[in-house]
């Protein structure tokens, strides 16, 4: 079994180029994972899902748990061979989804006791459970139980919340064990409260991880609030280790956070949005329902290389979505996952070559020049 391992190539200013290595596969940083919530990335087939440009992708131990069951996957062979993603896997722990997904839920020392938002059906993730969960779907880079306070949170509650997080970092990082090529991350917590961040971060690495992520960001308040965060807490986080900011983001808040030292980040935002009708360009955003799309034969974006770009105009994508074909769902959210490939291997090469500045000018320039 090979190991879990993370090599900085290059840096411009905060932002740095790396590999982490895992015996599933490469990941080249920075990151953007697709999040493939119950075990499958909506709309795709995995294959697509690496043509676009994926080296990992996301599982979630909330979803999974209450079905089928990490039993069932364990008994058919572990999550990469359930949904037929061979590469490395990242799972989220569970509580974040508990708060954001259940209302009949209690949180204690121990963990957090929840109804089901398919079948009512009581349910507890402890530290424990959520590692022994993660162990069974065989996920590559395991992700320690927290809490996620909501934004905004006064000072209090965030130093509550926190504390109680690292706690269970301890707890998470005692029953993960030793496991040779698995890697477990720390979640920093802390809020908008640099003390706090400046706390969590030294609890962690006190506790020691193969990863940190910045979590408790992105809950709400707002691109402003989040940057100024991540203008100091990835330079709390060990400088060899790589850093993942959870839930994030838009084209310009993935920019902003690789501009502060974030090497990795996921969210359902591209996949989410494509089955809506929301195509993300280089131009900006384009709604693919409006009317102003419907007679016109130019795709999305003619420099785009993706299967929507070479082959369908806008008329037909217009046309799929208004009468809510599944190829609609397809193609919108093949190109938008290949758009944030796209993006993130733009901020690779920038990097890598030390123009990150001059990348970034363009990246806002062609943006404001908004849609063709
Ligand atoms: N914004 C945000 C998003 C997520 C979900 S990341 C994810 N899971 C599955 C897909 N994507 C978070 N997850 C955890 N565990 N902690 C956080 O603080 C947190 C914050
Ligand atoms: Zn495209």
């Amino acid at each position: 079994m090979g190991k879990f391992g993370f090599t900085v190539q290059a840096t411009d200013g905060k932002a740095r180029k790396g590999v982490i290595s895992t015996p599933r596969g490469e990941i080249r940083t920075p990151a953007f994972m697709p999040v493939g919530t119950a075990a499958t990335v909506k709309a795709m087939m995995p294959e697509s899902v690496r043509a676009t440009g994926a080296d990992i992708l996301l599982g979630n131990t909330y979803h999974l748990m209450l079905r089928p069951t990490a039993e069932r996957i364990d008994r058919l062979g572990g999550l990469h061979k359930f949904m037929n993603w061979d590469r490395p896997i990242l799972t989220d722990s569970g509580g974040f989804q508990v708060m954001s997904l259940t209302d009949l839920r209690k949180l204690t020392e121990e963990g957090v006791t929840f109804r089901s938002h398919i079948d009512g059906s009581k349910h507890k993730l402890t530290p424990e459970r959520s590692m022994e969960i993660q162990r069974l779907l065989g996920s590559d880079i395991v992700m320690c139980f927290d809490e996620c306070p909501a934004l905004p949170a006064d000072e209090a509650t965030l130093a509550k919340s926190m504390r109680l997080s690292m706690r269970w970092a301890q707890r998470s990082r005692d029953a993960f064990g030793d496991r040779p090529g698995h890697a477990l991350f720390g979640i920093m917590q802390g809020g908008d409260n640099r003390a706090l961040r400046e706390e969590s971060a030294t609890a962690l690495k006190d506790i020691g991880f193969d990863g940190y992520a910045v979590g408790g960001l992105a809950v709400g308040e707002g691109q402003e609030i989040m940057f100024n965060v991540l203008d100091y807490a990835p330079g709390f986080l060990p400088e060899d280790k790589p850093r993942y900011l959870m839930g994030v983001g838009k084209p310009d808040d993935i920019v902003g956070a690789v501009e502060r030292g974030i090497d990795m980040m996921d969210c359902v935002l591209p996949s989410r949005s494509g089955r809506t009708g929301q195509a993300w360009t280089r131009r900006g955003q384009v709604n693919i329902k409006n009317a102003r799309h419907m007679d016109d034969p130019r795709p999305l974006d003619e420099a785009c290389t993706c299967p929507a770009c070479r082959n369908y105009s806008r008329a037909y994508l217009h046309h799929v979505m208004k009468s809510q074909e599944i190829i609609c769902s397809m193609l919108l959210t093949w190109h938008n996952l290949h758009y944030f490939q796209e993006l993130m291997q733009g901020l690779r090469d920038a990097i890598g070559a030390g123009r990150l500045s001059a990348f970034v000018a363009d990246f806002h320039a062609q943006r404001a020049m908004g849609d063709i």
